[in-house]
């Protein structure tokens, strides 16, 4: 079941997705998460937002993660947290795309919403916003994050890190020719979770748009909804490389801290592993295309 991302090998195709403030899961936040997945021999995208710094998560396991990044407004302070990740052995970025604003998220606006602080800022922005009408993480991202990010930030990226790119939140044919042409080094196919936009697609009805966009130039990853083995099977059949876990993991480590997050990748190989072998293939490399059936051909058949 083992594969590569960018040239690493993992032990199964399926990683952790950067999630935000894991110490609203556990008291020992994305520490637990990234000792999970060193010993689950996978990679974790570590969060801008997380509730632990890029060094003390560096500082837990010696295995290969990624950084997620988020673009502010204030470019120092964006430069300062890449150099921070190149120096403490992120091995890529992954460059979230689809926040330009925080969606409108009812529940965190009801209930007044306070973020913890995100340390990874502490000391380099004031994230101290009034959130007396509403949900304090969308008044912090309205005042803090870079809306006007654009491709050609992409170029000042690469001018600043020699890590490589992958561009998080790709959901066209369009943007990820567009990606493929100026050279990040893999896409994920990613609607955040459904947290941004209403009516944005689900995932895996544009993944094959993609992946065939791309045509093989560079890897495309996927999430969105990945809950069971069969929808990592899926993903894989549609031209995926590797998927990335959200939710799943937060609800592990809310459990059970690292045990937890360890079990939940844990279920999903077990579970992967037996769609495999009643499907024939003794690889990753055989799960192909005729494997699925998509919504659009079960209508033409019926013509
Ligand atoms: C609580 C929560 C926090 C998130 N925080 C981030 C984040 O900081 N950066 C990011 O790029 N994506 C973030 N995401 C989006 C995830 O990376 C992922 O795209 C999404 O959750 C889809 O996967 P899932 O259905 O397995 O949860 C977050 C998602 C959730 C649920
Ligand atoms: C401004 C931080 C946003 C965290 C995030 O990406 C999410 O909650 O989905």
């Amino acid at each position: 079941m083992s594969t590569t991302v960018l040239g690493y090998n993992i032990s199964a195709p399926i990683m952790i997705a950067p999630t935000a403030l894991h110490k609203l899961a556990h008291p020992e936040g994305e520490a637990a998460t990234a000792r999970a997945a060193a010993a689950s021999k996978t990679i974790m995208i570590l969060s801008t937002t997380s509730s632990c710094t890029v060094e003390e998560v560096a500082s837990s396991c010696n295995a290969v993660r990624f950084f997620q990044l988020y673009v502010y407004k204030r470019r120092d302070i964006t430069a300062a947290l890449v150099h921070r990740a190149e120096k403490n052995g992120y091995n890529a970025l992954v460059l979230t795309v689809d926040v330009p604003r925080l969606g409108r998220r009812e529940a965190d606006i009801k209930n007044k919403m306070i973020a913890p602080r995100l340390k990874n800022l502490e000391g380099l922005l004031s994230i101290e916003v009034d959130s007396n009408s509403g949900s304090n993480l969308e008044a912090y991202a309205k005042a803090t994050m870079d809306a006007s990010l654009c491709w050609k930030d992409v170029e000042w990226l690469r001018s600043i890190t020699n890590m490589p790119i992958l561009i998080k939140g790709i959901l066209t044919r369009e943007d990820a020719i567009k990606a493929a042409e100026i050279g990040v080094a893999g896409i994920v196919v990613s609607n955040h979770g459904a947290r941004q936009l209403d009516y944005s697609p689900a995932t895996i009805t544009v993944l094959e748009e993609v992946v065939h966009a791309v045509g093989g130039k560079i890897p495309v990853l996927f999430d969105g909804g990945v809950r069971r083995g069969t929808d990592v099977f899926k993903a894989l059949a549609l031209g995926a490389q590797a998927v990335l876990i959200g939710r799943p993991v937060v609800f592990g480590l809310a459990a059970k801290g690292e045990h937890g997050v360890k079990r939940v990748i844990q279920m999903l190989k077990d579970e992967l592993e037996l769609a495999m072998a009643l499907s024939g293939c003794p690889s990753v490399k055989d799960i192909n295309r005729s494997h699925v059936r998509t919504e659009r051909e079960r209508l033409l058949s019926m013509l």
